[in-house]
């Protein structure tokens, strides 16, 4: 099993010291979460991660080894770091096939990857006539044509639709599914509390918490549910007969935790109960992301 070590890394940009110490474990067969507000230093630990910018201090190995020591380096680790990277005059096809051929894989696998990706339709076409999220797909499809061991995606959401976020989310849980380790980052925790089972915060270049997504949840509330009836009374006796835990929330409504909106939905449906809303709780999780991040925000807007 192949694992991403990052051990006291550091990396300074003339004065600024804009990776500061940072240390992590990225593990496989799950989604990690790489959170931290803009100019926290993701895309530039990402960069030291692919042997892309030099550390001054520390170390980070794939599966025990450096980046530049892996003998075929597209065969344990895959990036989308850039999705405008592909050259613009390049059909998918081409493009895919000459990362293949220069980097000793076989040919196959471009099939392979245009297929996984949803891409067959077009890889005869350019690149350039490419919307952002075709764009995206070819980048994940040159990131899977070694189908390495180790995923790693850049802000890979920035600028999708709402169908194209879904895809990669669903994308990225699959990759986790099959035992890869994927690292993917993000400056929206309400993108992370749908993708990531771990998630590593940093803030100013520094480690702010590295923690399971549901022990995160738990600490802050989150993972309750909202619920709306005319007769909340009755509802709340049978969320805590059926092992809920109920509080009254404001204007007659209920915060319950200790069970899904689905089996809440499911249970009121059972005893003929109307619902008018049934919303599960992000945002209290959302507001421990800003809480841990605040000092380290770069540019704060005004209140
Ligand atoms: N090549 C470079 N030269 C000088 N400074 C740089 C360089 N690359 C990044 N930086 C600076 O390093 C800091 C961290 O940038 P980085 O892009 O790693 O952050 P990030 O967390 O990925 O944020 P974003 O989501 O905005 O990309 C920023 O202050 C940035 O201006």
């Amino acid at each position: 099993m192949t694992t991403i070590e990052v051990r006291g890394l550091t990396k300074k940009y003339g004065p600024e010291t804009v990776v500061d110490d940072l240390s992590f474990t990225v593990e496989p067969g799950q989604v990690t979460g790489f959170l931290g507000p803009n100019g926290a230093g993701k895309s530039t630990t990402m960069r030291m991660i692919m042997g892309l910018a030099t550390p001054a201090r520390g170390s980070v190995t794939i599966g025990g080894r450096r980046y530049a020591d892996l003998p075929a380096p597209l065969t344990e680790v895959g990036a989308l770091l850039d999705a405008g990277a592909v050259h613009g005059a390049r059909r998918a096809y081409d493009h895919l096939l000459a990362l293949a051929v220069s980097n000793g894989l076989p040919r196959r696998r471009v099939g392979e990857v245009l297929a996984r990706t949803g891409l067959e339709g077009v890889a005869g076409r350019r690149a350039g006539g490419f919307s952002l999220g075709m764009r995206q797909r070819l980048g994940i499809a040159a990131a899977l044509l070694g189908d390495p061991r180790v995923l790693i995606f850049d802000e890979p959401v920035n600028g999708l639709d709402p169908e194209g976020i879904r895809w990669i989310r669903d994308f990225m849980r699959a990759l986790a599914r099959e035992g890869r380790a994927v690292l993917v980052s993000s400056h929206l925790m309400s993108e992370m509390a749908q993708t990531a089972d771990h998630l590593v915060v940093v803030g100013r270049g520094r480690l702010i918490a590295d923690t399971g997504m549901s022990e995160l949840m738990r600490a802050n509330g989150a993972g309750t549910v909202l619920v709306r009836t005319s007769d909340p009374g009755s509802l709340a006796r049978r969320l805590t007969a059926a092992g809920a835990t109920v509080r009254d929330g404001l204007e007659n409504s209920l915060v319950v935790s200790g069970m899904t909106g689905e089996e809440i939905g499911k249970l009121a449906a059972y005893h003929g109960v109307a619902l008018s809303e049934l919303t599960p709780q992000l945002a209290s999780l959302e507001d421990a992301f800003m809480e841990l991040t605040k000092d380290s925000v770069e540019y704060q807007g005004a209140a």
